[in-house]
């Protein structure tokens, strides 16, 4: 099922070329979509679409059944949360618990509705004894842990991440894949943007490449063991392709080449 169709979508801020040009592509519901691009490539201003925060000057977005325009941002930005990379800019409270609060209070919804919602969103991202802290006073994978709960107070099905892993920590970053993939095995589609050529061959099942605002790929993560559409995209080859190049083993992740290896070399297990 679609969760998302762009069909023949542009858009240029004013008075500037063109940020995307004829952009067409589907998001499979359930999928994780990485979004690569060299900088300026127009990730940023193709996320901000999803949930209407910029409205197609050309073409169409389709979240499921209804079109990304005015008369429907409200059901969209239910159906689509967007986490931006500098979690700063989306506190809006002096507590943890008060700042998830915030969107489900916005909706006018219950109090007892709204308290059941910020304790699920802390629980989902294992941040539950953190509600009466500030957030400014949180390390920064906690942070974006807290923008992510704000979200998902909302209960949206989509979730959109712009660069979720830049400036993390080996640790921080393994402890938000998992926590974004137990939300992908609950069923919400994941849409991520970044530079990470590595994350997005390892971790995503859907991938799209823009180049100067237009689409160099959309389809399979198998597109970036492909040197020369790479280059096109300024984008270099992830670690584990340039490392296996001309060995004949192929492998998505360590497990995986491990296992052929030891096949290979006839190493028992
Ligand atoms: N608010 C804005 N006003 C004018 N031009 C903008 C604005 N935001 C982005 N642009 C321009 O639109 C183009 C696409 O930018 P965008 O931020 O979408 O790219 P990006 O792929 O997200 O880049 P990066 O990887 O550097 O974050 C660039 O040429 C950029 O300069």
């Amino acid at each position: 099922m679609e969760g998302i169709s762009v069909s023949k979508m542009s858009y240029t801020y004013q008075g500037e070329q063109p940020a995307l040009k004829n952009v067409s592509f589907n998001v499979t519901s359930g999928k994780k979509l990485a979004i690569l691009g060299a900088n300026g490539s127009g990730k940023s201003t193709l996320i901000q679409h999803f949930n209407g925060l910029i409205l197609p000057q050309k073409g169409t977005v389709k979240i499921r059944e209804d079109f990304v325009e005015k008369k429907n941002l409200k059901t969209l930005r239910q159906k689509v949360g967007i986490i931006f990379d500098q979690p700063d800019d989306q506190i809006l409270a002096s507590t943890v618990w008060e700042d998830v609060a915030f969107g489900p209070r916005n909706l006018r919804l219950a109090e007892e509705e709204v308290q059941h919602r910020v304790k699920k969103a802390l629980k989902q991202m294992e941040i539950e004894e953190l509600g009466e802290f500030s957030p400014y006073e949180l390390s920064l994978g906690q942070k974006k842990k807290v923008a992510i709960a704000g979200v998902l107070a909302m209960k949206p099905e989509i979730l959109v991440f712009d660069e979720p892993f830049s400036g993390l920590d080996p640790g921080s970053r393994e402890g938000l894949k998992k926590a974004l993939d137990t939300l992908h095995g609950r069923g919400h589609t994941l849409i991520f943007t970044t530079h990470n050529v590595d994350i997005a061959y390892q971790w995503a099942d859907q991938l799209l490449i823009l180049k100067e605002g237009q689409v160099l790929h959309s389809g399979g993560v198998e597109a970036l063991e492909n040197e020369d559409l790479l280059s096109k995209g300024n984008l270099e080859l992830p670690g584990l392709v340039k490392l296996l190049q001309g060995t004949g083993i192929a492998g998505k992740d360590s497990a995986e080449i491990n296992r052929t290896l030891k096949e290979a070399l006839g190493i028992e297990k």
